[in-house]
């Protein structure tokens, strides 16, 4: 029988080759464990309101009045929502020509886009056109749009961080291009090592790889590091010497847990740097309502910004945007609140301060946490999360756990988070969703589940951990 299209062996081959463990293996028997009633608790994805965290009040009544615009015209509507929020309803729906449900402009609502140009000159000091903002459904949409404008053939290379979010290694097969792993070392707390940076570069380069990007995740996920801003001028002189387009994606700029390095975008520091390398590297970064404390995950609002590409190429951007029509509109509404919330006298603002502190602060004490949780266990190291969603701790496992994995057919990681499944319920990603070391074992949870349930999470962790070490070492 002549095969059909569709059928495996015919499909294209990238997508055969792409991997994404975010939701792979684990995820998908913790889903059948669930489904035999064995409690789960998900902390594979960074999917803050999955796991419990209630949604900002003010972004909803905004969307809500802009999704049903009839409410405006009930004259009790001021007994339900806030006078401000009303108001930047009537506004948003002044900006989207034909509401919600009509298509938007294929870069988003041009409104919209000037509202993220303000919040990036605010927060960065230096001017930002909304003619250079696209918004998005979601990060994810950006980068691969960005990824699939650089990669021609198999021998362009991304220089990708690992252990990285695997959108990116999914990404570059999908698109048929190469990455170019660039180390991390988790001793130095998940620095960046140019001199290892520059071999990798030149290692690929001699293979017939042209290096054409270079990604930084700031903070990083999994492994939670905040990038000093040091560490990102040396990667913008690195991107400018080596002719690199720096793409950063910065989703968890909100999601800073200590002092010592805050946030700090790589357009201002590059813009900090001044001529020639303000004027000549050519930037692409990247932002979302997934993340911070909002976890707007399914609400798919992203955008990215583009600085220092050419006209032509801006677009080819846009022309390609424009085939998949329109970003979600209520997904552009969450990006406008998020980066333009009620400001200090507004009839919101305390309570939308307050909500947001609320989960911020708790989220950086779950980060404590869950480091010093892991690094009570047995062979288990841990560095601190100052960013992101993430705990990524270092699990050593004993020769004959790594002999057990084996007989069992699985990474040595894969098979201990399926034993740490089996007996907690916690799901979590094997470092080898992420990329690691040879011979180093890791595995990413989130910092998200319910700051209540912490204790009992971390003691059933523990549990599981020194048992099974003493099962493996004994
Ligand atoms: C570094 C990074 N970039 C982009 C995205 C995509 O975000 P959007 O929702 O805006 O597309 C994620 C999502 N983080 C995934 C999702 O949950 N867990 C993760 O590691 C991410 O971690």
């Amino acid at each position: 029988m002549a095969r059909k299209p569709l059928d495996y062996e015919e499909l294209n081959e990238n997508v055969k080759k792409v991997q994404y463990a975010v939701r792979g293996e684990l995820y998908l028997r913790a889903s059948e464990l669930q489904k035999e009633g064995k409690k789960i608790i998900f902390t594979n994805v960074g999917n803050p309101h999955a796991l419990g965290q209630k949604p900002l009040t003010f972004p909803r009544q905004v969307v809500a009045l802009c999704q049903a615009p009839f409410l405006l015209d009930d004259p009790n509507v001021g007994l339900m929502f806030p006078a401000d929020a009303i108001a930047r309803a009537k506004h948003y729906l002044s900006l989207a020509t034909g509401g919600l449900g009509a298509y938007s402009d294929s870069r988003g609502i041009p409104g919209i886009r000037k509202e993220v140009a303000d919040f990036i000159q605010r927060r960065d000091g230096y001017p930002s056109d909304p003619e250079l903002i696209y918004l998005t459904d979601g990060a994810s949409k950006g980068v691969m749009q960005m990824l699939n404008t650089i990669i021609r053939n198999e021998r362009d290379g991304i220089l990708v961080p690992v252990p990285q979010y695997p959108l990116y290694s999914a990404t570059i097969s999908l698109f048929g291009g190469s990455l170019v792993p660039y180390y991390l070392e988790e001793e130095a707390n998940w620095g960046l090592d140019f001199v290892n940076i520059r071999k990798t570069v030149a290692e690929a380069r001699s293979k017939g790889i042209t290096v054409r990007a270079m990604v930084i995740i700031n903070p990083g996920n999994p492994t939670g590091q905040c990038l000093s801003e040091a560490n990102i001028k040396e990667v913008l002189q690195f991107c400018y010497h080596e002719n690199l387009v720096l793409l950063a994606d910065e989703v968890y700029q909100q999601n800073v847990y200590q002092d010592e390095r805050p946030f700090i975008s790589a357009k201002k520091v590059l813009f900090d740097m001044g001529p020639p390398l303000s004027r000549e590297v050519q930037l692409v970064s990247f932002h979302t309502v997934s993340k911070g404390y909002w976890g707007e995950c399914g609400q798919r609002g992203g955008y990215f910004e583009m600085t220092n590409l050419p006209p032509q190429t801006v677009d080819e951007i846009y022309k390609v945007a424009s085939i998949a029509l329109s970003p979600n509109v209520p997904g552009q509404i969450f990006m406008g609140v998020m980066v333009n919330p009620p400001k200090p006298g507004d009839i919101s603002y305390l309570k939308f301060a307050a909500e947001s502190k609320s989960i911020l602060d708790s989220l950086r004490r779950r980060a404590r946490m869950m480091t010093d949780g892991f690094n009570s266990c047995r062979n288990v190291v841990c560095n601190f999360t100052e960013g992101a969603m993430y705990s990524f701790p270092q699990i050593r496992l004993p020769p004959r756990a790594i002999e057990a994995a084996k007989r069992a057919g699985k990474a040595p990681d894969v098979f201990y988070c399926l034993k740490l499944l089996e007996a907690t319920g916690i799901s979590t990603v094997p470092g080898s969703g992420f990329g690691q070391k040879e011979g180093v074992f890791h595995l990413r949870t989130t910092i998200l589940p319910a700051e209540e349930d912490f204790p009992a999470i971390m003691s059933s962790f523990k549990n599981f951990n020194d048992s099974f070490m003493a099962q493996y070492e004994g």
